[in-house]
């Protein structure tokens, strides 16, 4: 039944219902006694077109307008907004044609005529050949908010729906995880020399030729849409080592993700961001030519650092764009004497900071989202002489099996503004089902940090106290945790253990160890010793200590035993945050030579020794010693290595591995 708001509803003679007002309701006695509601006046448009125009308000300029100049104001306004589509066209130039597209901002849809127009060249040189695309416009979407990409992404993107939660459901098509035998590096004089190649190496090399091939590819095929999104934003939450990133993309579903990822610029900011320091053409509908040299798939990825450029054709995972990026960082900051990290962080209240290293899925993100801690970043950082600091401005959770009791953070998070990548979710009511693994396992949850309630803004801190590696150990033979002297965190930082369950495919009963060095192979472009060696000195400078932490499986393998319970590696973290683990009794196991406490606050005492928890004490030796052969013939390859300067450090972590 209809309501007036007031819960009154009658009912006349001829069954149509009645609204009637409140007392409050006025009789205008000018007018001969007409009822007249005055609860809801009329609107002052005349027309329904002037009605519609009175709905959008202009959005409130950063500085005086024209006219009305800040004294020390170097530039009007307006050749601001010139310049910046100068930069955008040339963003988009197609270098064959030496001439950027006809760049103007604003929606191809709306009927309003372009303000803006400008052809940008790069070189004084006449035109060729004139083909139809340098007789087109380039419509640019230019850092929108939420609100405008929901609109774009659910107008023009297939698959984009609002969740019951008011999150942006979206697909990202045939690729639902990173492509990383896809990723391509252009090998130059300079990269050839400075970066790591070779056996274990992420860094597939390409030429700077192919690369331009597929750059063109890449900026014609965005040049010939409608219209492309871009958003300029920034990395690394540190100002002294700030970069200017550009995202040039198709699909509202990258600009929104990007726009969640990264660092957003105040509008002020913005005004003077100038030219990007690196820029994205993601082109991830379109594929790569099978034909260009270099191709093994329709699918590549390329990082050109001369160029300070990347391309990506033929996969719209969002996260390639996110970790590319971080690629960049970890090439660009140690040349700063700044160390990289593929890790977790946060802060308590008392300032002390902790790191969490670990590959996907092992629990950066749930272990730093941490509702009695300062969240400083999930997955990127930084660290400098003076401490920490986050290269995003989102987070990236995994959203399978998600469960608001067990990370109710998290849970919140997923909101207005928050992209929801291939997720499932009910065609009436939006509401997710966060166990469907109908689309892939790997479902993501996307949200600017401040969905955080206790992000520390901004991202940074002091030095960490402590560094956890988390390893989900599968195979169920690592102690949940152990305590590392240093060369023991720096064998294990090398490793880059883990293991996981094989998926879900049938007859796969053995986990699978995976070595990443680093925890994060995927992304370092320098040696691994490069990185390591940073870490030992800061750490021994700072005095943080190390732990190894297994999220994995506890009472035997994956298939016997079970996945620790979330419950208790949280109880874990809190006793290494604390202090109190530091004061506990220790143990030494056997073959690891890890040392374990005999107790933890909140944990039954006999899971911190596998062994215990394992009714096959057989079974349990031979897994550990196969692990342990694992992890051997995987630290061969860095053997010939040395680790800093000092060649004592050398030998104690080729001595801190497993002995048997
Ligand atoms: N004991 C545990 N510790 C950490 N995570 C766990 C544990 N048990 C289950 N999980 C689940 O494992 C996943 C960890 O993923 P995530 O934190 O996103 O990893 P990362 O950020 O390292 O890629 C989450 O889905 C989390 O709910
Ligand atoms: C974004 C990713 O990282 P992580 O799984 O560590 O969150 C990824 O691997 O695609
Ligand atoms: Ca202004
Ligand atoms: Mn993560």
């Amino acid at each position: 039944m209809a309501s007036n708001g007031n819960g009154q509803v009658a009912m006349k003679g001829n069954g149509l219902k009645k609204i009637t007002t409140s007392e409050k309701q006025k009789y205008n006695k000018d007018n001969g006694g007409i009822c007249q509601d005055m609860s809801a006046p009329t609107v002052k448009a005349q027309t329904i077109d002037e009605l519609h125009s009175l709905q959008k308000k202009k959005s409130a300029p950063t500085t005086p307008i024209n006219g009305t100049q800040a004294p020390f104001s170097p530039i009007s306004d307006q050749e601001r907004q010139k310049q910046q589509l100068q930069s955008i066209s040339a963003s988009l130039a197609s270098l064959t044609r030496e001439t950027g597209p006809k760049v103007v901002k604003g929606d191809p849809a709306n009927k309003v005529q372009p303000t803006k127009v400008h052809h940008h060249h790069h070189v004084e040189a006449p035109t060729i050949s004139v083909s139809d695309s340098s007789l087109k416009f380039t419509h640019v979407l230019y850092n929108l908010s939420p609100a405008e990409l929901y609109e774009q992404a659910i107008k023009y993107e297939k698959g984009s729906f609002i969740t019951s939660t008011g999150a942006l459901a979206t697909l990202s098509g045939a690729k639902t995880g990173r492509a990383p035998r896809d990723k391509r590096v252009v090998r130059d004089d300079v990269t050839g020399e400075e970066l790591w190649w070779g056996k274990g190496s992420p860094n597939i090399e390409m030429d700077e030729h192919t690369f331009m091939v597929n750059r063109e590819r890449a900026v014609d095929y965005l040049n010939s849409l409608d219209k492309v999104f871009v958003n300029d934003q920034f990395l690394n939450w540190d100002p002294e080592n700030r970069i200017k990133v550009r995202i040039v993309s198709a699909r509202a579903y990258h600009s929104l993700f990007m726009h969640n990822m990264c660092i957003r610029p105040t509008p002020e900011e913005l005004e003077d961001f100038g030219t990007p320091d690196f820029t994205i053409y993601n082109a991830g509908q379109f594929p790569c030519n099978r034909y260009t040299h270099y191709m093994t798939s329709s699918t590549s990825i390329d990082l050109n650092l001369a160029r300070r450029e990347m391309v990506i054709l033929g996969t719209q995972y969002a996260g390639e764009m996110k970790k590319g990026l971080f690629s960049v960082m970890h090439y660009l900051m140690p040349k700063r004497q700044i160390l990289s990290l593929h890790s977790g962080c946060n802060m308590g209240k008392d300032g002390d900071v902790a790191l969490f290293f670990g590959l996907s899925g092992t629990g950066k993100t749930t272990l730093s989202t941490d509702p009695n801690r300062y969240l400083i970043g999930d997955d990127e950082h930084c660290w400098t002489e003076t401490g920490v600091s986050n290269i995003e401005g989102g987070c990236y959770a995994k959203c399978i099996d998600l469960a608001r009791e067990k990370e109710p953070d998290i849970w919140n998070a997923i909101k207005f503004g928050t992209v929801l990548e291939n997720v499932v979710f009910d065609e009436h009511t939006r509401e997710v089902d966060y166990a469907d693994r109908s689309v892939t396992e790997n479902t993501r949850a996307s949200y600017p940090i401040e969905f955080i309630p206790n992000a520390k803004i901004p991202c940074v801190g002091p030095h960490p106290k402590n560094v956890i590696l988390l390893a989900c150990d599968a195979f169920g033979v690592l102690p949940p945790v152990s305590k590392l002297n240093l060369p023991q965190t720096m064998y294990h930082f090398i490793s880059g253990y883990t293991a996981l369950v094989a998926g879900t495919e049938d007859g796969v009963k053995e986990p699978r160890a995976t070595f990443s060095a680093c925890f994060g192979a995927a992304f370092i472009m320098l040696h691994p010793t490069k990185y390591a060696a940073m870490l030992a000195e800061k750490m021994q400078k700072h005095g943080a200590t190390g732990w190894l932490v297994n999220t994995g499986w506890s009472g035997g393998s994956y298939g016997s035993g079970s996945r620790i319970k979330l419950a208790y590696t949280r109880k874990i973290i809190d006793a290494i945050h604390s202090g109190s683990l530091l004061k506990a009794k220790y143990v030494k196991t056997q073959v690891f030579g890890l040392e374990i406490p005999t107790e933890v606050e909140g944990v039954p005492s006999e899971i911190l020794d596998p062994m215990n928890t394992w009714s096959n004490k057989q079974a349990y030796k031979d897994t550990l010693l196969k692990l342990a052969g694992l992890f051997k013939n995987n630290f061969a390859t860095f053997t010939d290595h040395k680790i800093g300067k000092d060649n004592k450090l050398t030998e104690e972590i080729l001595a801190a591995g497993p002995n048997f």
